[in-house]
This record gives structure tokens, sequence and C-alpha cells, in this order.
């Protein structure tokens, strides 16, 4: 099928262009370059090891020098463990299983400690991930195979061949918890017989929702689900929720937090509690003490000894096979015991679950997902359930060519379009008062968005103002480029002097201990180093720095927090607005705040555009309105 075809291409050319990036951070050969770019952690320390299924042997390291430094290791990454005396011969390639602060844990492809690892100088480097890739190409070529078969409906539905369809309604009681377009949402879900999207704006509980209809799903018919999500971070929450709701959660693969409760989950934990892994242990060690007792015969041995040396080991490996198929036994009793299976999109892949079958999966936070890979677990199921909001950030495309030709447009965006009768609009929203919400709502969401009652009028002091556009305009803020990104330095300057005010307000209102949770946020990182520049610099904010988070706006998608100020950052008189022309940016930053919402911005820069045209005359509407030269 074309739509197949066209996808692989747009997903060849963002591998190349994602490996010819990678590779220019990596081409330098100093250590020290590579570990600038947060390729490399270098130098480190091993902390502790351990062998684990399959008997790989996976190392916690620390790094020791450079802890500040920025990096990119994330869980699930591939990485390779050297020795900088002959990084070219001494290494050892593995799988990042654990990121935290300045440790890490990376599961080896080997059982044992390599000798050159006990001579210093390791370090440990992320690898091009071509595992991802070749994971999607091959779920595309599938779908490409079977659509051509005519062999799918759910292929045919979510390409736009066919409309899916709906049993009759089944009569589902009110579920506790859920309010009418919760409700709604769940009833669409059940009654798929194919899809159903769930649109869930800012703050509309869409997690609560897919929880509570997957509860509702394992009542209709008993049948193990599969519940994914682009990140790791959103599994991991995801895994919790449906756990505190009392389903039996099984999550694969690392998580990206640590908490007891949520290793609790793990395929790994629910191995190491079974009652059989006692005896795997037993058996374990005594393979290894059959091993080395195998490895004391010296090298001038008789025939005798010979014969001895090889029947320790022939034990040994008959022992090992075992162990491996009670492990076998064991996971898949873990798994056959599972109402739900938790995992990454990729994730869904792991050797361990590849194989299984579900009747339903569901894709939470599908308007961050790259199509291709949502296409991994949805080869495994005839149902699928899509949540998220196409109205906030697409995922990140590395190539411009792929994402121009539309590989940043997502499933879920698609099947909106295609399919709306498959779609419940989450309408009710419990993080913003209505004011912050107000555009938003009026130009991403046709107005419908409602303010729970415990948060339309929540402010930080009963006069205070919810929402402020402060204006720049005629002030002289201009700004300049840093590199490739612009940055106000002014502006800058500007907004963290106001921040200071309003901490002083709160200040005398609040008490350390509930202080209000603050958000600086900017959509170019330089920005950020001047506004984080100007706040170290500011006496007055320094006891509540632990209350302000500087940011970008990307990275600030699904966090919240009670007041937020964005830095919009350009002034120029050629009217060039950047990235801030994708307005589904703004629509993540306006709403992020809970009480507050503090723009700063020229608005006679940012009106070229109508989206910000329209924002000014919002903020006129509602007294939001006010100049700079106020404070100046
Ligand atoms: N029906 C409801 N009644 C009361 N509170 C609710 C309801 N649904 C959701 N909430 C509250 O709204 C907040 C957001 O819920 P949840 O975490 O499910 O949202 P989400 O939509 O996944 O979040 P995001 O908007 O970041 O995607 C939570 O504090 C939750 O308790």
């Amino acid at each position: 099928m074309d739509y197949f075809k066209n996808l692989l291409q747009l997903l060849k050319v963002e591998r190349d262009e994602d490996r010819a990036q990678y590779r220019r951070l990596t081409e330098s050969t100093s250590v020290t370059e590579r570990r600038a770019n947060g390729l490399t952690w270098y130098p480190i320390a091993i902390r502790g090891s351990e062998l684990g299924r399959g008997d790989y042997l996976t190392v916690e390291v620390e790094r020791t020098t450079h802890q500040d430094t920025a990096h990119q290791f994330r869980v699930g990454m591939p990485a390779v463990f050297f020795s900088n005396h002959a990084p070219q011969t001494d290494r050892v390639e593995g799988t990042i299983a654990y990121q935290g602060g300045n440790r890490l844990r990376i599961t080896l492809l080997t059982d044992e400690l390599p000798d050159w690892s006990r001579d210093g100088k390791l370090g440990v480097e992320l690898l091009f991930d071509d595992q991802s890739y070749e994971q999607m190409e091959d779920a595309l070529k599938q779908a490409s195979l079977l659509a051509d078969k005519h062999e799918s409906r759910i292929i045919s539905i979510l390409a736009g061949e066919k409309a899916p369809t709906f049993h009759p309604q089944p009569v589902v009681p009110p579920l506790r918890k859920l309010n009418e377009s919760q409700q709604r949402a769940v009833e669409a879900i059940l009654a798929a017989n194919e899809l159903a999207v769930v649109h869930g704006p800012p703050g509309t509980g869409k997690t609560t929702t897919i929880v509570q209809a997957v509860n509702a799903l394992l009542q209709q018919d008993h049948r193990q689900l599969l519940v994914v999500a682009p990140s790791n971070t959103a599994v991991d929450l995801l895994s919790e929720k449906l756990h505190a709701e009392g389903v039996r959660v099984v999550r694969v693969g690392n998580p990206a937090r640590v908490s007891e409760r949520l290793a609790a989950l793990t395929l790994d934990q629910q191995m190491a509690d079974h009652r059989l892994m006692r005896d795997i242990k037993k058996s374990r060690k005594q393979a290894n003490e059959f091993k080395s007792m195998a490895h004391k015969y010296k090298r001038q041995f008789g025939p005798s000894e010979r014969a001895q040396r090889k029947a320790l080991f022939d034990e040994a490996h008959r022992i090992m096979k075992d162990v491996a198929q009670s492990e076998q036994y064991i996971i898949e009793e873990v798994l056959g015991q599972a109402q739900v299976i938790t995992a990454t999109l990729v994730g869904s892949n792991n050797y361990l679950i590849r194989d299984r079958r579900y009747h339903t999966v569901v894709i939470d936070e599908a308007g961050q997902a790259l199509e291709p890979a949502c296409w991994i677990p949805i080869l495994k199921a005839e149902k699928v359930v899509l949540a998220g909001d196409h109205c906030q950030l697409p995922p990140t495309i590395k190539s411009a060519e792929a994402a121009r030709k539309g590989l940043s447009e997502t499933l879920l965006e698609k099947n909106v379009s295609l399919h709306p009768e498959a779609v419940r609009l989450l309408n009710e929203q419990y993080r913003m008062h209505e004011r912050i919400m107000g555009y938003s709502s009026q130009v991403f969401y046709g107005g419908q968005l409602r303010a729970h009652g415990s948060v339309a009028g929540h402010t930080l002091q009963s006069d205070d103002q919810p929402m402020l556009f402060i204006d720049t305009a005629g002030c002289g803020f201009d700004d300049q480029l840093d590199g490739t990104s612009s940055i106000n330095p002014d502006e800058a300057a500007f907004l963290i002097r106001h921040l200071s005010q309003t901490v002083a307000e709160l200040s005398a209102v609040y008490a350390p201990a509930d202080f209000p949770s603050i958000a600086v946020i900017s959509p170019y990182k330089q920005q950020l180093a001047q506004l984080n520049q100007h706040l170290l610099a500011t006496p007055e904010v320094q006891p509540y720095l632990n209350s302000i988070s500087v940011n970008t706006i990307d990275s600030f998608q699904g966090q919240e927090r009670d007041i937020v100020y964005i830095s919009l950052t350009r002034s120029n008189a050629a009217g060039e607005i950047g990235f801030l022309a994708d307005i589904r940016r703004m629509n993540v930053a306006m709403t992020r705040a809970r009480k507050k919402l503090v723009m700063v911005g020229d608005s006679a820069t940012l009106s070229t555009h109508s989206f910000y045209a329209d924002l000014v005359a919002y903020v006129q509407e509602h007294d939001a309105y006010r100049s700079a030269w106020e404070w100046l």
C-alpha cells in the first residue's frame, strides 16, 4: 500500500538524518568534546555489578567529574562501556538500564567484567539507536504486506480506507470518579469494534479516563490488554495508576524513575519474587562453582584432567540450560497472570513479549508518538484506543525534509480528521483558572473546554489577576541571535525583575513550605541561560529557588505549575517570530499555569501572526493587558 511505502520512505530520510547528526557529534576524536556534547560520560567509577537474566552483567557506574554537564543518556538506549587506554578494542556494548543523577546502570553483552576494567580510564558512550528504527521499519513492512492482502480491518481503518464500526452501546453504570465527558469516552471505548479516540486537552483527566476504561474493558471480556506510550515516564505513570486501581500490571522494560512501588510492577521484580526463583539462584551458583573449578586446571594437564575439566563444563552448561528453561516458565507464568502489560511503543517488541497478541491496545500520549512506532503495538491487536491531544506539540523530527513531507503528522491527528465519529473530547479541565484556559479553548478546542468548579476561580491571593500579558513593544528590548538560537537579554532582565516582585508579594502571604510552584519558560534554549543568569543575580529570589524551574516550552509539555512566566523573546522590526509560529507550542506554554500566567513579549512583533493579534485582543478584553512601561 502506498500509505506504508510513503511512511517507510520518510522514516528512511529521518534515520539518515538522525545518524548524520549523531556522526557529527561523535566524529570528534576527543573524549572531551564528546563529553561536552552529552554523549559520553568520562571518567567513571564502577560502583557495583550483578548478573541478571540470560547471564548478562549489569554494571553500575558513577561519573566522578563534570557532574553538571548536560547529557542525553536515557533508559533503553544502546551504549558502549570502554577503556580510554584502547577505546577501539577494549569495549563492550550494552543497553542503559537505569539513569538517575550521576549514576547509570548498563547491561552488558557479557557475563563478566573485562580485565581492562581494572586499569581505570573508563567511560560510557551512547551508540546510535539503529534498533528502534529497525523495529519501526519491520512494522511498516509487515503492515504494508497485510494491507496489500486486505487481511486486517484495523489497518484499513487507520489508513483511511474503511470506516470504524461500533456495537450497540452497552449499558455502563456511571463510573465512580468520572465526569460526563470522561464517561462518554469510556462508553465509546467499550462500544468500538476497532477504534476509539480520546481527545484530552490539558488537565482534563486523560489518564484517569484511560485507567477507568481499562477496568471496564477487563470487566467486559477479561482479555489481557497492552497499554503503551512513547516515553518511559508516561508508561511509568500509567502503570502506577492502573496498579492503584487494583489492576494486575506487568511493566516490561526499564522504568525511567526509581520507586519501590514501580519496581514491584516490573517483570524483573515479579520474576525475582517468584517461588521458583530460589532454586534458580541455587542452580546458578552451582554452575558458577563448576565453571570456576574447571578454570582451575592449569595449561599443562593430562588426558584425565582434560576429561574432568570437560565434565565440569558440560555439567555447568546443562545446569544453565535448565535455568534458562525454568526462567522461561516463570516469565510465561508472570505474563500470563497479568491483566495489563505496559511498555513503551518500541518496548512492546521486547523479546520477552514480542510474539504476544492482544485484542485491544491502548496508546497514551499518542499526540507525541511517531507514527511508525505506533504500528509496532498496533500490529499485535484488533482494536486500538488512541489517547492524546494533537493540539499540543507533536514528536520532534530531526529531518526537516521528513517533517515537511508528513512524518510530524501523528496517527492521532490523522484519525481525528478521518474518523470524527470515533472521537470523544474530554471537555472539563482540573488545572487552570477559567481566564487562563479561555483563549486556548477558543482557538484549539472549539470553545468547548470548561473549568471544573474547584479550579475555575482559583487565584494566589483574593484580588490577584490570573493572567497578564506584559507588552514590551517600544521598550527597545531587541532580540539577537546567539548561535542558532534567539535571545533577548533585556526582556530576560525585565521578566526576572517582575518575578522577584511577585515572589516578594507572595512571601508575605505564603509560608515557605507551601510556597507556590513557579516555572519560567521560553521557546529558545539560549534564552534560558539569560533568564538563569538574572535569576541567580537577584538576591530576593534566592530563598525560593527550589520552587522555581526554568526550561523550554517543549520540555514542559505534560507538566503544570501554580505560576508560569513565558519569555516570548522575539522582538524585531521585521516581525520574525521563528517557531512561535507553531501555535501548538504556545498552546502548551499557556496551559501549564494553574493560578497565574504572565506572558512577557512584544505585541508589535508577535501580532504579525493572527494568533498573537487575537491573543492581545483577548487579554485587552479581560483587563489583562499591561505595558512594560508601568514597571520601567
Ligand atoms: N472526574 C474527575 N473528578 C475530579 N478530578 C479529576 C477527574 N478527572 C481528573 N481529575 C483530576 O485532574 C487532574 C489531571 O488528571 P490526569 O492525571 O488523569 O490528567 P491527564 O489528562 O492525564 O493530564 P494531562 O492534562 O497532563 O495530560 C488530576 O489531579 C485528577 O485528580
